[in-house]
């Protein structure tokens, strides 16, 4: 070898889109160019705008570019290649800079500037003389000034250069970014830009004030660059999202951006996963900005750092059981096998149960009832006793959030409880009776040997924090008598002696629907001390009525929370429409503070969402299988190469209830032929290309293309569920109307490329179509009742 070849991210993406007979010879030519960069096949020449800046070529039609990235420590000639183009696509105007915020080198062609833009700033491309076209070279100076054009419109930014300088917009585009007139032009040159840039002009151009982008985006970008090395390439180079060029690279082509989030962290992600955090710390973000691939960076960083042993002190946990599976199936393919053997990954409720297995005697566990069953339950408490001042979903209510969300074990502590956020208040008597009722229904089900999986987390968190106290307490023991052994302790057994914290490290993905007992417990599994808790979440997506301030159960994650704004996901159209299903609403950040979805913006472009008002259920049904056969045909359509997609499992279609989840998979099935998989809590059941399951099922998943039905008025709400608290508890009436919200948050965030909502009758008053209305865009028909 020599030289050493490196591929920039932005270079390598353009590379996944390409036929594949290009990405074969990009490959022959990455070989040979690491053999002998000077062959004459290649015929590398510097390009005249940026010294720095050489082209090659791969074949006839097609060139790489490439930057001088110094000399490595073992003294090979290193190269960056920052694009791969069309050689009539080559200009002159090329630049790559080492970016002052993040320390990366940074490539910009202002070739994908778009033409207006370039003209306002009086700049010309210069294409780049081809080999076999080019006349005699000729000094060309760069850029050329062009003639301007006569009325200048207003800039969209409103921002001076040195605005732009401090927030790490590349320099070559700040005046570019400063002549931008509409949304066409600015989306063209963020587009283009290198990712920083990109980030920070979106964030201007959403409307982010220059303080808050510097706050959200560019500091937690900002690496702090070794005096002497600014300029170095070298050292750049290696702060930069790269891949090394090897043999491997092949693969990685052949596979697509499938694997793109192993081999490369945003630099915002990888600095959220490398950090040394002095205690609990929090990742917040919009769905689909790599929250779950962040957590699962850290796990593997985690695990790297662990010294030799064996057990599992890391444990990764998060709400679901099926999205418990899919973590496990991406962390065995992010990390080595022994590595990964040193990681317990179990669901939090897994979790629960395995801590009350360990504190029973055999037989006598209890066995779960689903809340439903254990309503009924109540009732006939309530029934027996003759009670109507209060239903039994106000009293279940009152049991999981206060007295299971308090872990109140007497009466007195219920007389204290503060009941914040519950809609009616409770006098003292009105507390003794129902303190008596509840304790009946407690009796009731433990008479019958069931509990909830509510009580099942509360149970198993006091014992954990029984434990975590016995640890505590021979700690300090043994420090007053200064190390030693505490033989003189009542129990000085070895399971005591032995008795340690369960975990050194634990990573929570999906954390805004865990209870407060889930917390209590996981707080009580891991000493405090440094990089003891990591936290993925986003309260928008809280899906179950749960709702906790975490430094009330001792952790505390204040100067260590960081937020992540861009989604990898879904296209900008889609995350607009769903930005708006959940604006006005306030959400809490998992503590005292609120989480906002400001900065929170997307690179990918696609269709904007379809609204589609239908007649009735038939309707509706026939034209989403229209909608379906559609998207089928797009999926499969041959590529350039021939080759033929599966579209099994990349369209999805989402409903607000099992039995409506039932009627879609049964109708597509025998009245259109589509064949249909049902998402179960243990993932898809059956064999066929669509999957159909409820809100609640999507949580953490995405497809290609997703279309929600049954998005009516009466659904979305629920109606008949939300309704009675209207005037009897209005702040559980506001907390439901949320869930609800959410849920539609959720179900539209899963869509990669295309969304579609549909509904007949009234549409749910959560969809944003008033707005489409004034606009005048996206909404097909009007709907029974309008709008
Ligand atoms: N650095 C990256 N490079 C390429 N793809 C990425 C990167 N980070 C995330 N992705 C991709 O973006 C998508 C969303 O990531 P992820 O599921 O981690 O987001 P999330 O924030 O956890 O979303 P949600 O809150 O909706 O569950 C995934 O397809 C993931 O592979």
């Amino acid at each position: 070898m020599t030289a050493r070849l490196s591929l920039y991210q932005k270079a390598e993406n353009e590379l996944y889109r390409m036929d594949s007979s290009v990405k074969t010879k990009f490959y022959d030519f990455c070989h040979q160019f690491r053999r002998d960069p000077d062959h004459p096949s290649l015929d590398l020449k510097p390009l005249k705008g940026d010294g720095r800046i050489f082209r090659a070529k791969i074949d006839r039609s097609y060139r790489a570019l490439l930057a001088r990235a110094g000399v490595g420590a073992d003294g090979v000639q290193q190269w960056l290649i920052v694009a791969v183009r069309h050689r009539k696509d080559v200009y002159e105007e090329l630049s790559v800079a080492i970016n002052r915020i993040t320390g990366e080198i940074e490539f910009v062609d202002l070739g994908v500037v778009g033409q207006s833009v370039l003209q306002r700033a009086g700049l010309k491309l210069t294409p780049a003389p081809d080999e076999q076209a080019a006349p005699a070279a000729e000094p060309t100076p760069a850029p050329v000034v062009a003639d301007r054009p006569p009325t200048p419109a207003e800039p969209l930014l409103v921002c001076t250069p040195e605005d732009l300088r401090r927030l790490g917009v590349a320099d070559a585009l700040i005046d570019l970014a400063l002549t931008v007139t509409t949304e066409e032009e600015l989306d063209q040159l963020i587009a283009g830009a290198p990712r920083l840039t990109a980030e920070v002009l979106t964030g201007l151009g959403s409307g982010m004030s220059v303080e808050e982008v510097e706050r959200e985006i560019t500091q937690p970008a900002s690496t702090e660059l070794e005096p002497g090395f600014e300029n170095d390439m070298a050292a750049a180079l290696t702060r930069t999202a790269v891949t090394t060029v090897d043999d491997d690279i092949r693969n990685i082509l052949a596979e697509g951006d499938f694997r793109a989030w192993k081999v490369y962290l945003h630099p915002t992600q990888r600095k959220i996963v490398e950090r040394n955090y002095s205690g609990p710390a929090r990742v917040s973000g919009g769905p689909g900005t790599g929250k779950t691939i962040v957590a699962l960076h850290r796990v593997a960083r985690l695990a790297a750092a662990l010294p030799p042993g064996h057990g599992k002190p890391i444990l990764l946990t998060t709400y679901t059981k099926n999205l418990t599976a899919d973590l496990r199936s991406r962390l065995t393919s992010l990390m080595d096998p022994a590595l990964l053997s040193r990681v317990d990954i179990k669901h939090i409720d897994q979790l629960a149960q395995s801590v009350l297995n360990e504190n029973s005697a055999p037989g006598s566990q209890r066995s779960l009832i689903t809340d439903d069953a254990a309503l009924d339950v109540l009732r006939e408490v309530l029934f027996e006793h003759d009670e109507h001042r209060w239903d039994a979903e106000f009293l279940f209510d009152e049991w999981e959030q206060i007295v299971l969300g308090q872990s109140l074990a007497t009466r007195q502590d219920y007389f204290k409880a503060r009941r914040a956020g519950m809609g009616r208040a409770l006098s003292r008597p009105e507390r003794a009776v129902i303190w008596k009722l509840l304790d009946q229904f407690t009796l009731r089900l433990n008479g019958l040997g069931r509990e909830t999986w509510a009580q099942a987390a509360e149970r198993a968190a006091r014992y954990e924090m029984e434990r975590a106290r016995k640890i505590q307490l021979r700690a300090e023991r043994k420090e007053d008598i200064g190390g030693g052994d505490l033989t003189h302790l009542d129990d000085n057994s070895s399971a005591m002696r032995y008795l340690r914290h369960r975990y050194r490290h634990i990573v929570v993905d999906e954390a805004q629907d865990l209870s407060p007992a889930h917390w209590k417990m996981l707080r009580a599994m891991v000493a405090p001390g440094s990089n003891d808790l990591f936290i993925a979440s986003d309260t928008h997506q809280r899906i179950y009525d749960r709702q906790v301030t975490l430094s009330t159960v001792g952790i505390n994650i204040r100067g260590r929370s960081s937020k992540l704004t861009l989604s990898y996901r879904t296209t900008q159209e889609i995350l607009d429409q769903a930005a708006k299903v959940v604006r006005g609403v306030t959400y809490d950040d998992l503590d005292d503070g609120t989480e906002t979805l400001n900065g929170y913006h997307s690179l990918l472009h696609g269709p904007a969402p379809e609204y589609v008002a239908c007649d009735d259920w038939t309707d509706e049904i026939t034209q989403l299988a229209e909608a379906l056969k559609r998207w089928r045909k797009e999926i499969m359509h041959p590529a350039e190469d021939g080759t033929v997609r599966d579209p099994s499992g990349t369209m999805a279609v989402c409903v607000a209830d099992g039995d409506m989840a039932g009627r879609v998979a049964a109708d597509l099935e025998l009245k259109h032929g589509i064949t249909t998989a049902t998402l179960t809590k243990d993932g898809p059941q059956g064999s066929g290309e669509v999957h159909i399951g409820t809100m609640h099922r999507f949580k953490g998943l995405e497809y290609q293309k997703l279309a929600i039905v049954g998005a009516s008025a009466g659904i979305l709400p629920r109606t008949a569920i939300v309704e009675k608290y209207e005037t009897s508890d209005p702040k559980r009436y506001e907390r439901e109307l949320k869930k609800s919200r959410n849920q539609l948050f959720v179900a539209a965030t899963r869509a990669r490329d295309a969304l579609r909502i549909s509904w007949h009758g009234r549409p749910s008053p959560f969809l944003p179509l008033q707005e489409q209305k004034d606009s005048g865009s996206g909404e097909q028909g009007d709907g029974e009742g309008g709008l």
